[in-house]
């Protein structure tokens, strides 16, 4: 282990700083008015200050300057939904995976049949919504040729976009949808959250330090086994 790791630096220093970006629920969840995060990885973070002996400090960013804000340094990891991509890989560290992924259409119950695959939503006249600077954004370009793209910066009301008619669906990671369509009894359906049309995993991607790498990993491992993890995942994803 190199004398300066990013672990020591953090023990040291008596804080893990957080990156989240506070609009994605129930990752992540931002109350502007109390200025406080909410959510299944505030929970997470929290739980492993606490396995380091440290204070949490959450660091507020945006799907569009994740990466900027990584390669800046203005936090060790970041937590809240991120997905594993190569591109990010290529900057950082991934933890182990702890959660399974594909994108997904969430649209109006009323409409649910019409959208099973990307050749359904593929088509003319057919509104699209699309929250920037994520997977989601590259996931509809690639996929997006005759339907209409809608860009909608705010993740917190892009549903209600939905549910109002302004747009038809959005194609979204299958937590997601499934925690809308909670939200939105009888308006909004996830599509076959089962079935995504690709694949992705959430984890925390943290500045390239093995031994923070390390240690990430086996608080994750101890909690899955201790059902530590099990139960803040229960409190917001069941
Ligand atoms: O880029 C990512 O890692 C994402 O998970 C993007 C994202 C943001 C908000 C909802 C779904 C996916």
């Amino acid at each position: 282990q190199p004398a300066n790791s990013r672990l020591d630096d953090i023990i040291k220093r008596g804080t893990l700083r957080v990156g989240m970006t506070g609009d994605y629920r129930p990752f992540t969840y931002l109350d502007k008015t109390t200025s406080k995060f909410t959510g299944f990885d505030v929970d997470m973070a929290e739980a492993l200050g606490k396995a380091l002996g440290v204070k949490v400090e959450f660091v507020q960013t945006a799907w569009p300057q994740l990466m900027k804000d990584f390669e800046a340094d203005n936090f060790d990891i970041a937590m809240g939904g991120v997905s594993i991509t190569l591109d990010r890989q290529k900057k950082g560290m991934f933890s182990t995976p702890i959660m399974r992924e594909g994108k997904t259409p969430i649209a109006r119950c009323a409409d649910k049949d019409k959208y099973e695959t990307i050749a359904d939503i593929d088509k003319a006249g057919t509104r699209v919504i699309v929250n920037p600077g994520g997977t989601n954004e590259r996931f509809a370009k690639a996929n997006i040729k005759n339907a209409e793209i809608k860009m909608w910066n705010d993740n917190v009301t892009i549903f209600d976009e939905i549910a109002k008619g302004n747009a038809d669906l959005m194609m979204t990671d299958s937590s997601e949808t499934r925690y809308q369509q909670k939200q939105h009894p009888g308006v909004l359906c996830a599509v076959h959250p089962e079935k995504p049309f690709d694949f992705a995993e959430k984890a925390y991607w943290l500045q390239r330090d093995i031994a923070l790498k390390a240690f990430v990993d086996q608080w994750l491992h101890i909690a899955t086994e201790d059902g530590s993890f099990k139960k803040i995942y229960a409190a917001w994803f069941d």
